[in-house]
This record gives structure tokens, sequence and C-alpha cells, in this order.
């Protein structure tokens, strides 16, 4: 990693989130070259908490155990008052929320009515009801505290900024199509090839989530809900679409994958021992794509001028990039706009996973600096 020129500005981090990409940010921001501009001073799992205002004495090796044994419970409404409280001039203060819970969601706007920064990869609080989202920008426009979620879509990738640059330049997005879903993308890859035979369905998910790419519930990949989820974020910078959505995701039009018999599990690891018991109706599909020289592959499309924002799974050719170009996680987004003509901007590479997700939350905490 790169040093960075030193600034006269401290940047009081506190992380809530602790697991897959929580703990590899973690690694990724204690690296940090000196002379670091990041103070670690709060760190929060479901079960515990540590909060130093100057600075915790942590390391790579030693944060797990001080954190678990710290005999804190955890208080999000106890954590406003602390890093709000730090919020003074030549001092900037940052929530990184690394959870995907609908409560730390619930409260980016007061944090950023005081003040503290917020920097996030979970989709919740961009991709539910209009409401939070307006508060939330209303509260960052009120304080100046800024709010980041480059990882919400296509992790590390950079599809948000990429995404806002084009806007705030002055260029019309026409389309913005293409795999959002890192967990779809290795499924497909691996189960829908365009031959005949291949893995079990079951047996591809299953290595999704070990792999890290699956939401904590796999079930919210498969469902379609991840991705309507990264449509509405995107929508939302769109300025024609900014109000399009009043529900948030669950007014985008998405296939789920879901069998009638496994919705409503709410354990992961059962939803995935059952999963098994589906094989031959996955096998199925498979086989109807390949005898049309086809591939299974998850897309989603936000069409700006036709007013479409959809999620389906669809049978490309063989020879169509969505079947040549993709391997293992990789999302490919393409923006068409009108200086691109008919040739989009197109970014792609790995969607999902600790180390890429971590490295876009990391590189918009840089922003701040
Ligand atoms: N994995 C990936 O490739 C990507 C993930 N993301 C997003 O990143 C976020 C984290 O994903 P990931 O690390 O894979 O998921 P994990 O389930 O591994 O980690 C989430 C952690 O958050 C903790 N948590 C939940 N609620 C609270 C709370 N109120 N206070 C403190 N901790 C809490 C959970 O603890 P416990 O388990 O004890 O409940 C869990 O350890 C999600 O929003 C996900 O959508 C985005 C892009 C890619
Ligand atoms: N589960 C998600 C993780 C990143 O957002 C995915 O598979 O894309
Ligand atoms: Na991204």
């Amino acid at each position: 990693m790169a040093a960075i020129a030193s600034t006269a500005k401290t940047f009081r981090v506190a992380v809530v989130g602790v697991g897959l990409v929580g703990g590899e940010f973690i690694k990724q921001l204690l690296a940090f070259p000196a002379p670091s501009p990041f103070r670690l001073v709060s760190l929060s799992s479901s079960k515990s908490t540590l909060f130093q205002p100057d600075g915790l004495s942590v390391s790579a090796t030693s944060w797990k155990d001080e954190l678990a044994g710290s005999g804190r419970k955890p208080d999000l409404q106890a954590l406003l008052r602390e890093l709000s409280a730090l919020v003074k001039p030549g001092q900037e203060v940052v929530l990184v929320d690394n959870t995907s819970s609908n409560d730390v969601a619930a409260l980016y706007p007061q944090f950023l009515k005081f003040g503290v920064n917020v920097i996030t990869p979970n989709k919740k609080a961009f991709s539910s009801e209009l409401a939070l989202y307006e508060q939330i920008l209303a509260a960052s426009l009120e304080s100046g505290a800024r709010f980041l979620n480059e990882a919400t879509v296509g992790a590390g990738l950079p599809i948000i900024s990429t995404l806002k640059d084009l806007v705030a330049t002055g260029d019309k997005i026409t389309k913005i199509e293409g795999v959002f879903s890192g967990t779809m993308s290795y499924i497909f890859n691996e189960f829908s090839t365009g031959k005949e035979g291949g893995p079990s369905f079951s047996s591809v998910v299953s290595v999704a989530r070990e792999k890290g790419y699956t939401e904590p519930h796999p079930a919210d990949d498969l469902n379609g809900a991840d991705v309507a989820r990264k449509l509405t974020i995107v929508s939302r910078f769109i300025p024609s679409l900014r109000s399009a959505l009043p529900n948030g995701y669950q007014s985008v039009s998405t296939k789920s994958l879901v069998p009638a018999e496994l919705e409503g599990i709410n354990s992961g690891d059962e939803f995935i021992k059952r999963l098994p018991e589906f094989d031959a109706h996955f096998d199925r599909m498979r086989a109807d794509a390949a005898a049309e020289g086809k591939v299974l592959r998850f897309a989603g499309v936000v069409d700006v001028q036709a007013g479409i924002i959809k999620a389906d799974l669809e049978k490309y050719s063989v020879t169509h990039p969505f079947s040549t170009a993709l391997g293992g996680s990789d999302n490919i987004i393409m923006f068409h706009t009108e200086r691109y003509g008919a040739r989009p901007l197109v970014v792609q590479g790995a969607g999902a996973g600790a180390a890429v997700t971590a490295m876009g939350v990391l590189s918009d905490l840089l922003k701040l600096v």
C-alpha cells in the first residue's frame, strides 16, 4: 500500500460489523503505511464493543481477542453519542458499517446529522424506502458529513464512482445493464457452460457461500433481492429515476430462483442443506439452454429511456460476452450514455469476496482524505 501525503486532519474510525468483510477491512486499515491519518477508535460485533476516543491499542493479531473480552455490550445509541462528541474542526469521524443490518442503516441520518461520515458496503439504507434515502441525503447536506457506498455495487469495482462522474459531468445515462451479482455470476459461470451436464446447482451455491460471495443468508442472492437492491442504488444516482422506486428494491421486477418450499427458511445452513432436493429442476433448465446452444446468466437492467428496471435469469448465446468474458465472481456493468454512444463504458472484474469488498470500503475512506 502506498503512503499518502501527510494531512493535518485525523480520521477517527469506528467499525461496526467484524465478519468476513469487516475483518478484512480491519486488516487492510491496520496495514495502512505510516504516517496513517486513521485512528481506529471503536470496534463492534453483534456481541461486544470497544471504544477509546484517542485510538484503540489493537493490532492485526490482537483485535479479535480484545473485542471478545471487552465485557461491554454493543449499543448503537451510545456509539452515536460517543462519535458525535468527537466531531471537531480538524478531526473527522467516520462510521464504517460492515454489517447487513437494517438497524444500523436506519441510524445513518442521525450519524450524518451530527457530522459523522458514513462509509459502507451495506445496501439496506440506499435500496429500501425512498424516505430513508432522502433523510440520508438531507442530513448529509445539512452537516456536510459524507456518505460513501462504492462497495454496495460491484464490491471494489468503480461502479458508483463512475456513475457519479458521468452524471456530475453532464452525460446522459440511457441504460445500465450487466451481471450485478458475484454470487449469481459464480453460480452460472460454473453451472451453465453451454454443454450438457456439469456440477449440481446446490454444489455450486455451496461453494459460492464458502468463498464468501453470498449474503449472510444465500437466499437473499438467489431470490434476486440483492440484484434488485443494486439496481435501486444505481437508479437513485440517475436524476430522472431518483424517485422512481418509492418502496426501493421491492418495486423492482425480479426473478426468484428460491424454490417455494424453501421460502421462509431463516437459517442459511438449513437452506443449503435442503437445496439438493431441487437439483433436478435446475438440471432441466441447464439442459434446455444447452440444447439451444445457450448459457444461463442472471442479468439486470436499468433502462432509463424505457423506464424499465428489472432483473431476470435469461438464456444467452455461448458467444455473448456474458458467456465468453465472465469467470469466477465477475461482475460486468455496461454504461450506455449519450457521450459513449454505441460502444458502452464497461467495468468488469470480481464483484464479491472479502478482499475486493474491503478494498472498496477502504478506497471510500481514502476519498475523505
Ligand atoms: N461478501 C461480499 O462479497 C460482499 C458483501 N457486501 C456487504 O457487506 C456487508 C457484510 O457482508 P459479510 O462480511 O459478507 O457478512 P458477514 O455475515 O460475514 O458479516 C456481517 C457481520 O455483521 C455483524 N452484525 C450484524 N448486526 C450487527 C450489529 N447491530 N452490530 C454489530 N455487528 C453486527 C454480524 O454479526 P453476527 O454474525 O454475530 O450477527 C456479522 O459478523 C453486507 O452488507 C454485504 O451485503 C457487499 C459487497 C460484497
Ligand atoms: N452477495 C453479493 C455480495 C456483493 O454485493 C454478491 O454476490 O454480489
Ligand atoms: Na463498487
